[in-house]
C-alpha cells in the first residue's frame, strides 16, 4: 500500500482545481445557510435556531458520516418561562485505527442581526460586493463550518480517501456563551476517547496576511447591582432627598479603571504572567498595520503608539470594558426617573497565570471597599457571571506544523502566528476535559465585522479557507504517519533493550 502522502502534490492540485470549479456552488450552500436567521440570543427565532441545527445535521450525513443530535434540555428566560435549547451535533466519519482523528468544533447560531442597525444590505441575504459576500454569519461561524464541510465532500466527490477520521461538535448556543456545552463534552467522554486534534476555526486572521492562532484571552464578567428601594422615582419630587442608585453605580463603575485603560483594582495585575525577553521579540516580526487597524476599528487613536504595546495590551495583558447598565434609562428622549434598582454590568478579559477565584475575590473587595466610603444605605451585590480561563497552545505541537505547511500550500506564505483578545470558552474547557491538542486556524479576514453590522467573508477567504482545509487534512495524515512510526520504532528499541536485560 502507497504511504498517504505519495501522491499528495497531484492530489492536492486536484482538488484544488474541484473547489475553485464549484465556488459557485459553495457560495450558494452560504447564501441558504445564511437566509436562515438563527438568532439564539432572542427567543422569537428559536424555531429557526433549532432549523438550522437540524440543516447542518442533515448536510453532514449527506457526507457519509453517522450523525447524533443531543438533546440540550430547556432554557430558562428571564421571565421563568421555558423553551428548547437547540440540539447539539454530535458526528463521525471514518474510524481507521491507522489514522489521525480531527475533530472540528462550529456553532451555526449567529448575533442578532436588523437592518436599521445600519446593514447596507439585508443581513440575511448573502449579497456579493466587490468580491465581499455580506451577510449575518457569513464568517462568524457558518463560513467556516461549511468550508470544513466543502473540503471534506471534495475528496468525496473525486472518490479520494480522505487522509484522517474526522469528528464535529456543532452547537446552537455558542453566541450566548454555549451552556450545556462543558456537560455535554463531560457526558460524552467515549466521544474523544479516539481524538487526537481539535480544530476550532472562529476568529479572523490579524492583517491581509493568513494566520494561526495559538491563544485567546479568557473572560470574568460581573454583574454590579445597586439598589434603592422598590420602585423608580420622579426626580423632581424626590431628587435631593434620596441617595440614587444610579450616583452610586457610576460612582462604583468609575472606580474600576482609568481613562488610559489601568484597572485599579489592587492586585488584578500580581498574578499577569511577566513578559520575556523571548515573547517580546515575537510581537516585533508580526505584520500588523495598525493605521489599517484603526480604519477597521474606525476610530481615531488608540491608547498606544507602537504595534508591540498594540499586540500586548489585546492578547497578553487584561483589560476591563463597562458594557452596560440594565435597569438605567437609555431610551431616546429626556424621561425624568431615579431608577432604583441598577445592574452595572462589566468584564475583566483574563491573561496567563491570572485565576478566576483570586480576580472574583478582588474585583468584590474593591467595590465593597469603594461602596464603604459612599456611606450609601442601598444594597450592594457584586455577582461572577461568567468565568472563562484564557487558552495557549504549544505553536511547536504537530497540528501546528501541518497547518502552517497547509497554508504555504495554498497562500504560498508562512502565517503570522498571532493570538486572540477575544475568548471561546471552550477552547480551554476543550483542552482541560480532553487532554486534546486544539489548534484555531481561522479562515476570515481581519475587516470581516464579526458581531457588527455588515458582517461579511470574502469570496476568496472562503474558497482559499476551503482549500486550507482540505490541504490539512493531508498534512496532518503525513505527520501522523511519521509520528507513528516513530513511535513505533521507539516501542521496538524499549523492547529489545528489555530483551536484552533480561
Ligand atoms: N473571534 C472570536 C469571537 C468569539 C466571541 O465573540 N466570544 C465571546 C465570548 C464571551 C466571552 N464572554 C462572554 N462571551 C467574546 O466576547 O469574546
Ligand atoms: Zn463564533
Ligand atoms: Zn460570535
Amino acid at each position: 500500500m502507497l504511504p498517504l502522502h505519495a501522491n499528495a502534490a497531484t492530489k492536492l492540485e486536484d482538488l484544488f482545481q474541484h473547489i475553485d470549479a464549484h465556488q459557485d456552488d459553495f457560495v450558494q450552500s452560504l447564501k441558504d445557510w445564511v437566509a436562515v436567521p438563527s438568532d439564539s440570543s432572542d427567543p422569537r427565532f428559536r424555531e429557526q435556531l433549532i432549523r438550522m441545527v437540524q440543516m447542518t445535521a442533515e448536510r453532514i450525513r449527506t457526507l457519509g458520516a453517522t450523525v447524533q443530535l443531543v438533546d440540550m434540555g430547556l432554557e430558562t428566560l428571564h421571565g421563568g418561562q421555558t423553551i428548547q435549547f437547540p440540539p447539539a451535533i454530535l458526528a463521525q466519519l471514518g474510524n481507521s485505527t491507522d489514522k489521525a482523528t480531527v475533530c472540528f468544533y462550529g456553532h451555526v447560531d449567529v448575533q442578532p442581526a436588523k437592518k436599521e442597525d445600519g446593514w447596507k444590505t439585508d443581513p440575511y441575504t448573502i449579497t456579493e460586493i466587490n468580491g465581499n459576500l455580506y451577510g449575518r454569519g457569513a464568517t462568524d461561524n457558518k463560513g467556516p463550518v461549511l468550508a470544513w464541510i466543502h473540503a471534506i465532500d471534495t475528496y468525496i466527490a473525486l472518490q479520494k480517501t480522505i487522509p484522517v477520521n474526522l469528528k464535529f461538535i456543532i452547537e446552537g448556543v455558542e453566541e450566548t456563551g454555549s451552556p450545556g456545552l462543558e456537560e455535554l463534552l463531560k457526558g460524552h467522554e467515549e466521544f474523544f476517547s479516539d481524538v487526537d486534534y481539535i480544530v476550532i476555526s472562529d476568529n479572523v486572521w490579524l492583517s491581509r496576511k493568513p494566520a494561526l492562532t495559538y491563544g485567546t484571552r479568557g473572560n470574568a464578567y460581573f454583574f454590579v447591582e445597586v439598589e434603592s428601594g422598590k420602585k423608580d422615582l420622579h426626580s423632581g419630587t424626590f431628587g435631593g432627598i434620596i441617595h440614587e442608585s444610579m450616583r452610586d453605580l457610576v460612582y462604583l463603575l468609575a472606580s474600576l479603571a482609568d481613562t488610559a485603560g489601568h484597572i485599579l483594582i489592587p492586585g488584578i495585575y500580581d498574578d499577569v504572567a511577566p513578559l520575556t525577553e523571548e515573547e517580546s521579540k515575537l510581537y516585533e516580526s508580526i505584520d500588523f498595520d495598525m493605521e489599517e487597524h484603526k480604519n477597521n476599528t474606525e476610530v481615531n487613536t488608540f491608547l498606544y503608539n507602537t504595534k508591540e504595546e498594540i499586540l500586548q495590551h489585546m492578547w497578553r495583558y487584561p483589560s476591563l470594558s463597562i458594557h452596560g447598565i440594565e435597569g438605567a434609562f437609555a431610551g431616546v428622549g429626556t424621561k425624568t426617573v431615579i431608577p432604583s434598582k441598577v445592574i452595572g454590568k462589566f468584564s475583566i478579559r483574563q491573561v496567563p497565570n491570572m485565576k478566576i477565584p483570586v480576580v472574583e475575590k478582588l474585583v468584590k473587595k474593591h467595590l465593597e471597599d469603594v461602596f464603604a466610603k459612599l456611606n450609601s444605605p442601598n444594597k450592594l451585590k457584586v455577582s461572577l457571571e461568567i468565568g472563562a480561563m484564557p487558552w495557549v497552545a504549544n505553536v511547536d505541537d504537530p497540528q501546528y506544523e501541518a497547518a502552517r505547511t497547509a497554508i504555504r500550500k495554498v497562500f504560498g506564505v508562512t502565517p503570522d502566528m498571532i493570538r486572540d483578545g477575544s475568548t471561546i470558552p471552550l477552547a480551554r474547557t476543550f483542552q482541560d476535559l480532553t487532554k486534546k491538542k486544539v489548534i484555531m486556524i481561522p479562515i476570515g479576514g481581519a475587516d470581516d465585522g464579526e458581531h457588527s453590522q455588515n458582517e461579511k467573508i470574502s469570496r476568496s477567504n472562503y474558497i482559499q479557507g476551503t482549500k486550507l482545509f482540505a490541504s490539512f487534512f493531508l498534512e496532518l495524515a503525513k505527520l501522523h504517519e511519521d509520528l507513528q512510526k516513530k513511535s513505533n520504532s521507539n516501542q521496538v528499541k524499549i523492547s529489545q533493550r528489555i530483551r536484552s536485560q533480561t
